[in-house]
């Protein structure tokens, strides 16, 4: 059991699953899947188109049977088999799936309407649930005359108010522009936050993935390639997989002899002290962990092109033809291309994955 998963148990958690399999005919869409979501935490399942994530999601809705009993458990009651109008779960997708008659009040009490809440408590409870999500002046407007964000605000209170168990979330933010798209994850998260909800949020995108999420599952291929905190995944990838899907990674592929991995040859070279046995290896490392030294360092590159960010530029710079090396750096240094720049890192920020390429 991981440390995350320990503390899922510790704390309770709002869903259990164990040894979740999917399979739809003869494609495996789920591998067996262990994970523990504790209450009030916002989980984000990461990862690339057809690795399973929606289909995960929509059985942890009841929109999807597991192939066995006793896979999907809610506050520790077998829900697999149990249908979706029974298990009080939330959902909000990127379509929205507002009724498009009805006014952005009427949208988001219908819930509690369908649940037979008096007139008068409806409205007050409406009334503080738009004010919540910041379309309480939208109250008596028609979906067609919102804009995109507001309906997802529309869409994410409705889920809200009929107090789910947990709330599930696939790609809602996905139809809208960059811009609003960066603005909406901050405050979807801050409000779940405030609300304390369990919530499963479904992304493949990571900058999302990482502003929105307690943790992040990132997802490969049916299974769980690694789950816990944005900055442990950052930092510390457990794989080859997840370095290569969460930001930019350098990889160096060269033979260690002696302890050191040397690439390149004259002016330009690396040289990295790795210890342990001669091997063909591969390391990986951020454009961030790279610092430029004065003189000699353990690289040395030649730049091939900059690209300026604002308060960061990042360099491209070559080794040898099979290795470019990208660099983030701040602003304020002009490179020419061509220029010879010396490098170094520390060994603590070298990853490598023995086994896997
Ligand atoms: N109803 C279905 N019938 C058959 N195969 C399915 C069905 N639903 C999903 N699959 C398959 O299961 C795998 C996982 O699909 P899923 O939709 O969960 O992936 P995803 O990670 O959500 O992808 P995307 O990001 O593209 O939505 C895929 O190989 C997909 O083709």
């Amino acid at each position: 059991m991981s440390p995350a998963d320990a503390s899922a148990e510790r704390h309770g958690a709002a869903v259990a699953i164990r040894g979740l399999t999917k399979t739809f005919k003869s494609t495996i869409a789920l591998h067996p899947i262990e994970l523990s979501i504790p209450k009030g935490e916002i989980l984000v399942l990461l990862g690339p188109s057809g690795c399973g994530k929606t289909t995960l999601l929509r059985l942890i809705a009841g929109l999807e049977i597991p192939d066995g009993p006793d896979m999907v458990r809610f506050d520790d009651e077998d829900v697999s088999a149990v249908p979706i109008e029974r298990r009080n779960v939330g959902l909000v997708f990127q379509s929205y799936a507002l009724f498009p008659n009805m006014s952005v009040a009427e949208n988001v009490g219908y819930g509690l309407k369908v649940r037979g809440m008096p007139g008068q408590a409806r409205q007050a409870e409406t009334l503080r649930l738009m004010q919540l999500v910041g379309i309480a002046e939208l109250a008596d407007r028609r979906i067609s005359q919102i804009s995109g964000g507001q309906r997802q605000r529309v869409a994410l209170a409705r889920a809200l108010a009929i107090k789910p168990r947990i709330l599930l979330l696939d790609e809602p933010l996905a139809a809208l522009d960059a811009v609003l798209r960066e603005y909406l994850r901050v405050e979807i998260g801050a409000l779940l936050r405030r609300f304390g909800i369990t919530a499963v949020y479904v992304t493949h995108d990571q900058a999302e993935a990482m502003a929105i999420g307690d943790r992040i599952a990132v997802m490969q291929a049916g299974r769980i390639a690694q789950i816990d905190t944005p900055q442990e995944i950052y930092r510390r990838p457990a794989n080859a997989f997840v370095a290569n899907f969460i930001g930019t990674m350098n990889r160096i592929e060269a033979p260690v002899a002696n302890g050191v991995m040397t690439a390149g040859s004259g002016e330009t070279r690396l040289s990295l002290a790795l210890g342990g046995p001669d091997r063909a290896a591969t390391v990986w490392f951020r454009p961030e962990a790279i610092r430029l030294s004065h003189g000699d360092g353990a690289i040395s590159a030649r730049v091939v092109a900059t690209t300026f960010f604002g308060a960061t530029q990042r360099l491209v710079a070559a080794l040898d033809p099979g290795h470019r090396l990208q660099v983030d750096l701040p602003a304020d240094r002009p490179f020419m291309p061509g220029e010879r720049v010396a490098f170094d890192l520390d060994a603590s920020d070298i990853l490598e994955f023995p086994n896997q390429a």
